[in-house]
């Protein structure tokens, strides 16, 4: 008799349970991920010298999940960003597939050197983590190199020792008063208003309001003391038409609309595509119904088109070196920041003088305005007392007079020229933050241009270039010889 084989039963081999990312893991890679894609905005523009969005403003974006793990990661990595270079040069561990994205890969070293934990999932990640040892072995060599005992000895830490700003919110007064927000923020920090600003509050340095619901609905806005200045240096009056001239992404517009209790109209114009969606996004943050948005060129606004006719300020807060809130922006921590850049500065410093003197004139222009307020948060003189003085002729043959905003300000302009103690100047140290404003104001007014009795019509906000009062060339090139540039 044939013996059968009797067939086995299939073994059931069991294969190892694939382990499920933990949810802490996978917020950790997004945030890396995240973290990656701000790294690389900021490192190609700053390599271009180009002026991106400041590194808090790109991470306080709505498309940013985790703010807070992408904002502590991105300045962590831009703080050892050239030791992570140099270790991954000694460690020589890339290959080309992970050259091509090195923001991610500085990102993840980061974390693998000085992190608090080793990340586990992700392919760029578990492709470094098999290189530790490597890693490792490349930070002792660099160590050794530069004859330091310690990390730390390798970092200059000492720019961001005594940048210590207490933290300054605004009250939007369209949607909250001032002491009803004392008393909701007292629940959770000191509070107090500010001495010089009437709807700003100071609190305690590091408080984090970002994720606040006060915030997060527009009743309070984050906005430094500087900025803040501006508009209440405008004293724009309810009812009164007003331009904002540079506006996104909008702080200063809303917080004129929020002056003019919501009455009158403000013209809030913006060159630039991409800030103009921030502007409007502002916008209705802010709950604001009489700001019309202008997509366009401030100086391609005829001033003396009949629409500007009731036009009787001008806030001007143009595009500057950001020189005064470099700590701020973080641009201190650039690669940019340590290399010798003084003549790219100066040429870049010119070129923005060129357009504030322009657009400084060009607000002057406009018939019926009485008061301009320009500003800058930049610290250079050229940005700053040169720019004015050098409308002061056109200023004064207008009507304009220099005016003192907030007298009881100490620091003021500069003292290049007679009157510059009526600007207004902040110290980078002194006062955490450096800004300039100066403020026109027009004495010789004529009947039509006092104060309107009647608040002004509510404005739908428009974006589109609608404008039909746009200068006519020739005109413009008339009055350009009166221009002092
Ligand atoms: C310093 S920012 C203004 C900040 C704004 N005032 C705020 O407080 O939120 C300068 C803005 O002016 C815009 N800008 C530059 N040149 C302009 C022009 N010729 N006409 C209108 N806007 C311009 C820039 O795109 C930028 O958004």
């Amino acid at each position: 008799m044939a013996r059968h084989k009797s067939k086995a039963p299939p073994k059931v081999t069991r294969q190892p349970k694939k382990q499920q990312p933990s949810g802490a893991e996978r917020s950790s890679l997004y945030a890396r991920r995240e973290a990656a894609k701000v790294l690389h905005t900021v490192l190609r523009g700053d390599a271009e010298r180009r002026a991106v969005a400041s590194i808090k403003s790109l991470v306080f974006s709505p498309s940013v999940r985790n703010k807070r793990g992408t904002f502590a990661l991105v300045c962590e990595t831009l703080k050892y960003l050239n030791v992570i270079k140099d270790v991954l040069e000694i460690a020589n561990v890339l290959n080309s597939k992970w050259k091509r994205q090195e923001p991610l890969v500085y990102i993840i070293c980061y974390d693998i050197l000085f992190g608090k934990e080793t990340p586990s999932i992700g392919d760029a990640e578990k492709f470094l983590v098999r290189r530790k040892d490597a890693l490792l072995s490349g930070l002792a060599t660099l160590l050794v190199r530069k004859k330091v005992k310690s990390v730390e000895e390798l970092l200059d830490l000492s720019q961001l020792n005594g940048h210590i700003k207490p933290r300054y919110v605004r009250v939007n007064t369209l949607k909250l008063d001032v002491d009803s927000a004392v008393q909701e923020l007292e629940k959770l920090y000191k509070v107090e208003k500010d001495e010089t600003v009437p709807d700003l509050l100071v609190m305690p340095p590091g408080s984090d309001l970002h994720a606040h619901p006060l915030v997060m609905n527009g009743r309070l806005f984050l906005q430094g003391k500087g900025s803040s200045m501006v508009a209440a240096a405008l004293q724009p009056e309810a009812g009164w038409e007003v331009i904002d001239a540079c506006s996104a992404p909008g702080n200063k517009t809303v917080h004129l609309a929020s002056l003019m209790k919501g009455q009158g109209k403000i013209i809030a114009c913006e060159l630039n595509e991409e800030r103009v969606k921030r502007l409007e996004q502002t916008i209705k943050l802010s709950g604001a119904t009489n700001i019309e948005v202008f997509h366009g060129d401030f100086l391609s606004l005829n001033p003396t088109d009949p629409s500007f006719a009731k036009v009787r300020a001008i806030l001007l807060d143009p595009s500057c070196s950001g020189s005064g809130t470099i700590t701020d922006r973080l641009d201190h921590l650039l690669p940019s920041h340590s290399t010798d850049n003084t003549n790219y500065d100066s040429i870049r410093l010119h070129k923005l003088a060129v357009f504030q003197k322009k657009a400084l004139a060009h607000a002057l222009s406009f018939p019926q305005v009485e008061r301009v307020v320009y500003s800058t948060c930049s610290i250079h003189q050229i940005e700053n007392e040169d720019v004015v003085s050098s409308v002061l002729p056109l200023a004064s043959s207008l009507g304009f007079e220099l005016s003192t905003p907030f007298p009881q300000w100490q620091r003021r302009g500069l003292s290049v020229f007679t009157g510059s103690e009526h600007l207004l100047r902040m110290d980078p140290v002194e006062d955490k933050e450096g800004f300039f404003i100066a403020l026109f104001t027009k004495t010789n007014k004529t009947d039509n241009s006092k104060p309107s009795e009647i608040p002004g019509r509510e404005c739908r906000r428009r974006r589109k270039q609608f404008y039909p009062f746009l200068w006519p060339k020739v005109f413009f090139r008339a009055w350009n010889g009166r221009f002092p540039y």
